[in-house]
């Protein structure tokens, strides 16, 4: 990856065209974007381009159990009763009261112990393809490794050989995943943040400021207007408050191995 994708080029020459208007308005179109015809020409903000609209990660998530949550406390079980459940033909969507909305099967019954779903990873699957969503939907029904092994352990006796070697097994996949999301903030580092942190090369366009001319010379900032600098939250180019975020989702798939000595770094 470093060879082939140098993280100044990426940064200052390719990430401007993966930038959406949701969350990042400071970035760029902080007014959204008209869709002549639709919506009644209502402007509208998207994400920009993640990975976490594939739906590769949220697969290998559901079928290890590992859990995403909003970062606040969320209302009790009781508080949290969904108001509301449709079903279309890909999915089903849950609204919560707080009109949170939940399309992973974790909607608030016993998988997601009343919490929220995080938003965030949520919104992400809205822009993945109708039979992914459904993929992923039916697959939260009917997965279930890490309760299956938890299950076995108790029941076989912790000492059984194919309960020992579950556990394990299954620690060491959700270990691998731990890996890859560490690696994924060293990435993130270099070809994000240490790249906004040092400011465009001499004669290289800083794109950020461009859009902040274009702001002050009269298109209405709206209150998202971050602009990314040294001070000011960075986003990701879906709209992440980017650090905190994946940060977050490294910590909670840690806390999913069932045996939490394993391989702890
Ligand atoms: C230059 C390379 C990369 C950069 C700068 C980057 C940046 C980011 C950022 C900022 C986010 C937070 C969401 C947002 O956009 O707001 C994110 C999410 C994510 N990225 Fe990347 N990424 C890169 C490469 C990759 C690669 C190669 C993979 C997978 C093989 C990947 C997988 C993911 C996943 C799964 C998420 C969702 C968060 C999670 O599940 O923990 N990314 N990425």
């Amino acid at each position: 990856m470093f060879e082939g994708c140098d993280p100044v080029v990426f940064y200052w020459k390719i990430r401007k065209f993966l930038l959406g208007s949701e969350n990042n308005a400071g970035l760029g179109l902080p007014n959204g974007l008209v869709y002549s015809g639709v919506d009644n020409n209502k402007p509208k903000h998207f994400m920009g381009a993640t990975t976490g609209q594939s739906s590769i990660f949220p697969a290998l998530d559901v079928i290890l159990g590992i859990q995403h949550f909003e970062k606040d406390p969320s209302p009790s079980p009781q508080q949290q009763q969904p108001s509301s459940t449709t079903r279309t033909d890909a999915e089903t969507t849950t609204t919560f009261q707080n009109g949170q909305k939940a399309l992973n099967g974790c909607g608030g019954g016993s998988g997601c112990a009343g919490r929220a779903p995080n938003s965030m990873l949520e919104k992400m699957r809205s822009y993945m393809p109708a039979p992914h969503r459904a993929f992923l939907s039916h697959l939260a029904q009917v997965a279930n490794l890490r309760d299956f092994v938890l299950q076995k352990s108790k029941g076989e006796g912790f000492d059984s050989d194919p309960a020992t070697q579950a556990l394990a097994q299954s620690t060491a996949c959700v270990h691998e995943v731990k890996l890859f999301r560490d690696a994924h903030i060293q990435i993130v580092t270099r070809y994000i943040i240490t790249q906004a942190r040092r400011g465009p090369l001499e004669g290289w366009e800083d794109y950020r400021v461009k859009i902040v001319e274009a702001t002050a010379q009269g298109i209405k900032s709206s209150s998202h207007g971050d602009v990314e600098t040294e001070k000011a939250p960075m986003r990701g180019s879906g709209g992440s408050d980017l650090v905190p975020f994946l940060k977050t989702n490294r910590d909670e798939t840690q806390s999913t191995k069932v045996i939490q000595s394993a391989s702890k770094k």
